[in-house]
């Protein structure tokens, strides 16, 4: 067998401790199968002494990663901290420098940083991989810079956050809180250090901006996304979905339209007859629309396991001299995106009103809608306030709820005509809107 390809790990928390204890355990099928030894020389964490129940024997100890980094002892340098500044951005920076093939999980980094680092590696010659940064254990990077490389792509949706998914399947199906199951998830070591990168959206739209730059040939472009997260879904929301044939599900969807790109993360409602309604809990699903090829994939999109089982492969390309571009094509050759503005956009929408519980307020919100040419597939209204011709004098006003499905319309209709309700006096609070994703 050939020489051996020494790796360095800075990071032993979820990732990190999973990524060392299944290469120990794979080590000889890995090195068979990449032709070639490859071991773990050395790690870098923030605690030497905590008890992570991995064996760290015959691993240097290095306490500054950095200085791992640029370790004249290893190969590859795969960053399994996280967060878009340092010591990642440093340490990634300086393991290129050095001429190092670099692996990471980091998807806020190279979101916001990945153009600059992608240059980096191109100047070197080296590797910049980050197969675990999107969908987790879903080979979804290689699909699109390999297997994909003959297709034009038109879009590239899915569910790209474990956390979120988790939180909303189990919310609908199970009743329970938003905040336990944001507890669940952080316990099986699912949501971001900072979990409100996971719930407002934040998470999926770095996820999607390098789904959207490997599919359109595009520059990492994060600030056209237009991002919504998960914490105004309300359990009406989900039985309203639920009666009326629709799954939640944050969605981030990347789109050519006549007009540009169109990038956007927000729940979604989707059919319960389509796959990405079916895929729930922690897994994860990216749907691809090509010209040759439509695919969808599926599988964990975050947990230790799940992730490492994507860093041991970007490390056994490594480790087998198999390099591609980490965007593709050249850095020089990405192109600037046109944005595609949001109030362009297309498509159905489920619009929740809380309404003033009088007579003629579904016939204006009835006929506000047609005034901006937008057709109902359904209209539901609830009655949540007292029994009407009872004598509670309150029951008048009372708030109730008034569900409307649209047919295909724009954003900028339904805006329009939410914005004239308003001024009309029939809606109490924020009206909640939630586009519809037909796949
Ligand atoms: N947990 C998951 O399911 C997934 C995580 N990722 C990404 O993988 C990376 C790692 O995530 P986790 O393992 O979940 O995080 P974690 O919080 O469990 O582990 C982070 C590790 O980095 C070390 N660290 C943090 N700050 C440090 C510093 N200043 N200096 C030295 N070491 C430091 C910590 O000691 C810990 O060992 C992140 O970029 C994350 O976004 C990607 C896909 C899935
Ligand atoms: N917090 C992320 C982890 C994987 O990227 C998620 O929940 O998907
Ligand atoms: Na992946």
């Amino acid at each position: 067998m050939q020489d051996i390809l020494k790796v360095g790990i800075a990071g032993l928390g979820t990732v990190g401790a999973s990524v060392v204890r299944l290469m120990a355990k794979r080590d000889n099928l890995l090195s068979e199968a990449a032709g070639r030894r490859i071991k773990v020389v050395a790690v870098s964490a923030r605690s030497r002494d905590k008890d992570r129940g991995i064996v760290l024997d015959g691993m240097r100890w290095v306490e500054d990663p950095i200085a791992l980094a640029t370790d004249s002892g290893i190969d590859v340098f795969v960053e399994l901290i996280g967060g878009a500044g340092d010591p990642a951005k440093q340490a990634v920076e300086a393991a290129l420098g050095a001429g190092k093939a670099v692996v990471t999980a980091n998807k806020a980094l190279l979101a916001t940083h990945g153009t600059a680092l992608a240059r980096r590696a191109e100047k070197k010659g080296v590797a910049l991989n980050f197969e675990a940064a999107v969908a987790g254990g879903i080979p979804v990077i290689k699909t699109l810079r390999e297997g994909l490389v003959g297709n034009a792509i038109e879009r590239v949706y899915g569910i790209l956050n474990g956390t979120c998914n988790y939180i909303l399947s189990r919310m609908a199906d199970e009743g329970i809180s938003f905040e336990d199951c944001l507890k669940d998830a952080q316990r099986l070591g699912y949501a971001e250090a900072d979990p409100t990168f996971d719930v407002d959206g934040f998470d999926t739209a770095h996820k999607l901006a390098l789904l959207t730059s490997l599919a359109f040939g595009t520059l990492v472009d994060t600030k056209g996304i237009s991002i919504e997260g998960i914490r105004s879904i309300k359990p009406v929301d989900l039985k309203m979905a639920d009666e009326l044939g629709y799954r939640v599900k944050l969605l981030g969807v990347a789109l050519r339209t006549a007009d540009g790109v169109e990038q956007r993360v927000h729940p979604t409602f989707v059919p319960k007859d389509s796959a990405i309604a079916q895929v729930n809990g922690v897994l994860n699903a990216v749907a691809i629309d090509a010209d040759a090829v439509d695919l969808t994939l599926v599988g964990p999109g975050a947990g230790g396991d799940a992730t490492a089982s994507a860093v041991i492969a970007d490390i056994a390309d490594i480790a087998r001299g198999h390099r591609t571009a980490p965007f593709i094509r050249p850095v020089a050759s990405l192109t600037q995106p046109t944005r595609a503005p949001l109030t362009h956009h297309e498509g159905g929408y489920y619009i929740r009103l809380e309404v003033v519980d009088r007579p003629g307020t579904a016939a204006r919100i009835a006929s506000r809608m047609a005034q901006n040419k937008i057709s109902l597939e359904s209209i539901v209204q609830r009655r949540s306030g007292p029994v009407r011709g009872g004598t509670d004098p309150a029951a008048a006003d009372a708030p109730a709820p008034v569900v409307l499905i649209t047919y295909a319309t724009t954003e900028a209709a339904v805006q329009r005509a939410l914005r004239s309700m308003d001024t009309d006096g029939v809606l109490l609070g924020r009206p909640q809107v939630i586009r519809i994703e037909r796949s």
